[in-house]
């Protein structure tokens, strides 16, 4: 545990933040280099919790990643899944979700285990698809042991999986599916569906590789069998990771530019455009990259997160800090999240003064305008990278919050608290 006191942003910040790599492509590129039918390389990936836990996972499988270059990874593909390996899925829904099917092509036992609180979170419906294909899994929730079967899925004609608790079922079936004897067809049974662009990122990796889906009929996906190319691929900057950067611009009245903001993305971050130029702030592209300016104007906003989730931390706490009420609608399964991410914002902006009421899919919140409450006090992170982000935001107008830990963020981006002090420190100077 390392305790942290947020920088408060005593003027306008000004800066250009280099965002690291985007942890949902660098996971997926992993899993595709490592199911390749030759070596691959990977450039701009993410260096953090997730991805090594990722790397940790496919070597343990079988495959070779040299991650000796920061800037070029080297994969070399599993020849054939290695059994008798134990996974650590740390706290990582990418690794929980992905690798399983991956392991499930073994011929014998993997184990998987993960931090305290991946026992929570939902893995039911991935193993029951597993299960489906010829697998065996001695349980519903971590930790497990499969028991692959190098026959999976041949006499599977179509996968019925409720992917309503996450998108990442589908995702990590998806990922596997060319290298199955008939390929596979997904189709999701659940009534929502979370994250979908999510699944969208998947499609469009395995289609860069060569891999041949067809997702006409909405919630089915048809993967034909066939090699997954070995590519030179690259990831682009983390977008949710970057929103938290933006929210300074907007919330201090200043300005911040993230380089390599991709002008097309499969990333559902990338709303984060749209819901800071609703709430009031300005967003451009500029020659250097994504700009975005605070006018001093912050209003509440009105929002369906259900396709992009994960913004909802920072979201809630730009919320917390407009003017006027906010509504974040749709997002009861972030409960699974890293922690169940709707009662720890409420709890902890409850407890710094912040009015959020709690539903069992939304949070309503009161902004505090231009009155933010006084006291301040310790904001509990639950292990969850992004409440620290969030907390770091109220903490740039309300005094004296303090994370119980900021090493949560390691998860997705270790150099965030360095980032986070550099840019607010342009306030003071
Ligand atoms: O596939 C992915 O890379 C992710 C899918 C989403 O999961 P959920 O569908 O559980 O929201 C997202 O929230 C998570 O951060 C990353
Ligand atoms: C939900 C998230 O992560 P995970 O990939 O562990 O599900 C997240 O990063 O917000």
């Amino acid at each position: 545990m390392t305790a942290w006191s947020t920088p408060v942003a005593t003027g306008a910040v000004g800066g250009t933040v280099q965002v690291p790599g985007s942890k949902s492509e660098t996971n997926r590129a992993l899993v595709l280099a490592a199911l390749a039918d030759g070596p691959g390389t990977l450039s701009g990936a993410l260096e953090a919790r997730d991805t090594q836990l990722m790397r940790d996972a496919l070597t343990a499988l079988g495959a070779k990643i040299d991650d000796s270059d920061p800037l070029l990874w080297r994969i070399t593909p599993i020849d054939e899944v290695t059994a008798g390996a134990t996974i650590d899925c740390g706290l990582a829904g990418t690794v929980m979700r992905f690798v399983p099917p991956v392991a499930a092509l073994a011929p014998g036992t993997v184990d998987f285990t993960g931090d305290t609180h991946a026992k929570e979170r939902p893995m039911a419906g991935l193993l029951q698809a597993l299960r489906d294909l010829g697998a065996g899994v001695d349980g519903d929730s971590l930790p497990f042991t499969l028991t692959g079967n190098p026959d999976l899925g041949a006499t599977t004609r179509i996968l019925e999986v409720d992917s309503s608790a996450t998108s990442q079922y589908i995702s990590g079936l998806l990922l596997v599916a060319p290298r199955l004897p008939q390929g596979l067809t997904v189709e999701h049974v659940g009534d929502t569906l979370p994250s979908l662009p999510h699944i969208g990122m998947t499609v469009a990796w395995l289609r860069d590789a060569g891999v041949v889906v067809d997702d006409a009929v909405p919630r089915r996906w048809r993967v034909q069998p066939g090699p997954i190319a070995a590519r030179e691929a690259r990831v682009e900057p983390d977008l949710t990771n970057a929103a938290v950067f933006l929210a300074a611009a907007a919330v201090t009245g200043g300005e911040v530019t993230v380089p390599g903001w991709p002008t097309e993305t499969d990333q559902p971050g990338d709303l984060i455009r749209d819901i800071l130029a609703k709430m009031g702030a300005e967003v451009d592209f500029t020659d250097a990259g994504l700009r975005v300016r605070g006018t001093g104007v912050l209003h509440g906003i009105d929002v369906d997160l259900h396709p992009a989730s994960e913004l909802t931390p920072v979201v809630a706490a730009l919320a917390a800090l407009a003017s006027g009420e906010s509504r974040l609608r749709n997002i009861g399964h972030i409960r699974g999240h890293e922690t169940d991410r709707l009662a720890a914002l409420a709890t902890e902006f409850g407890r710094l003064g912040i009015g959020v009421e709690e539903e069992s899919d939304a949070l309503t919140i009161t902004g505090v305008g231009s009155n933010p409450p006084g006291d301040g006090g310790t904001f509990a992170t639950y292990a969850d990278h992004r409440m620290a982000h969030a907390g770091a935001i109220v903490g740039l107008r309300l005094p004296q919050v303090s994370l119980d830990d900021v090493s949560c963020t390691s998860k997705t981006m270790p150099t965030f608290p360095q980032l986070w002090t550099d840019l607010i420190a342009t306030a003071q100077s």
